[in-house]
């Protein structure tokens, strides 16, 4: 059943003129890097849905209409899947060959403000994350922290930040798949420019041909959300940039995840690369988008 989705109505009643891609309906590939379990299912028509989140639906709508859309999967609306609602969007893999695919988390800081403003006001200190927490390093948790056996959700997300490279470059890695299968997604501590530069050689093979997609991609996205009216005017946090090549040495890679991307509050706008202080709202995507530039590009022999 479908709410909102007037490209899908018109999909339907104008035949074969569609405005969803040109997929025949069946099998479709998917594979989920990262990301929380069970919020996906492959749709038809290439198509993949997610979860519904109001806030994200609220991007994509602008999105569909800003100068960025060519950077994110295309949307089609709200879906109702066994009484649960859907985003649904364009499945990226559809057009690649057994692809390798990797999240990047983009950004200094992976918490909105708000989500911080409530931690100060209403503490809600969680078991799950110190579990998780003491697994990759037992000294991290305070004495205080020990004795609830419980950290906050930004105290967690701040570790997170710090113990890896986004902090330090303004995005991690969470996780790639190759092509061959294999499945990388432990990089909790993969923080230093060298430790990152050895995983993306890793992801890529050395395949400078891939690199040099990759890089180009890159580029013309810089340069998209330097100008794009609604990358200037919200605060992108916890979003990903998916990369995906195949053995066709086809790339590509696309902005997701936007469940905690916020409008600003007129007529307040970011830059992306101002560090941030608690206020300012900026968060670092820009920052890291260059450091990621600049760490391909080194990645690539000297002409
Ligand atoms: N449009 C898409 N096409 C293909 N794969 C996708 C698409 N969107 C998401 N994925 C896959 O699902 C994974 C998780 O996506 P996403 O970040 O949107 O989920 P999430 O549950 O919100 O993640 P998080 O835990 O960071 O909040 C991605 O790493 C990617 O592998
Ligand atoms: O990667 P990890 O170490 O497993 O930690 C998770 C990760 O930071 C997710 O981005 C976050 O979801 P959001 O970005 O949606 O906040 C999730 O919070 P959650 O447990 O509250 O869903 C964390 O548990």
């Amino acid at each position: 059943m479908f709410y909102e989705n007037s490209a899908w109505k018109k999909h339907k009643s104008c035949g074969t003129s569609s405005l969803l891609p040109m997929t025949p309906k069946n099998p479709q590939q998917w594979l989920q890097v990262v990301g929380h379990a069970g919020s996906f299912h492959v749709g038809d028509y290439g198509t993949l849905l997610k979860r519904f989140c109001e806030g994200e639906r609220q991007c994509y709508l602008k999105l569909m209409e800003d100068t960025l859309r060519p950077f994110v999967p295309a949307y089609y609306g709200v879906v109702q899947r066994d009484e649960q609602d859907y985003n649904m969007m364009d499945n990226l893999l559809t057009h690649f060959n057994t692809p390798a695919i990797m999240d990047c988390k983009m950004g200094s800081r992976t918490y909105q403000e708000e989500e911080l403003l409530m931690a100060q006001e209403r503490p809600q200190p969680r078991k799950d994350m110190y579990e998780k927490m003491v697994t990759v390093d037992p000294e991290a948790p305070t004495d205080q922290e020990r004795a609830q056996q419980a950290v906050l959700k930004t105290r967690y997300m701040q570790w997170r930040e710090t113990l890896s490279s986004t902090a330090t470059l303004g995005f991690r890695i969470e996780g790639f798949r190759k092509a061959n299968e294999e499945c990388h997604t432990n990089f909790k501590r993969t923080k230093s420019r060298e430790q990152v530069t050895e995983a993306l050689g890793n992801f890529v093979e050395s395949n400078t041909h891939i690199v040099w997609g990759y890089l180009r991609r890159l580029k013309q996205l810089r340069q998209e959300l330097e100008t794009s009216n609604f990358f200037k005017t919200h605060e992108v946090v916890g979003s990903s940039l998916l990369f995906v090549h195949d053995w066709n040495g086809r790339t590509g890679i696309w902005m997701i995840d936007f469940g905690k991307t916020v409008a600003l509050p007129a007529p307040l706008t970011l830059d992306h690369r101002t560090p941030w202080v608690e206020g300012n709202r900026e968060d670092g995507y820009l920052w890291g988008l260059d450091n990621l530039i600049d760490i391909l590009a080194n990645m690539l022999p000297l002409t």
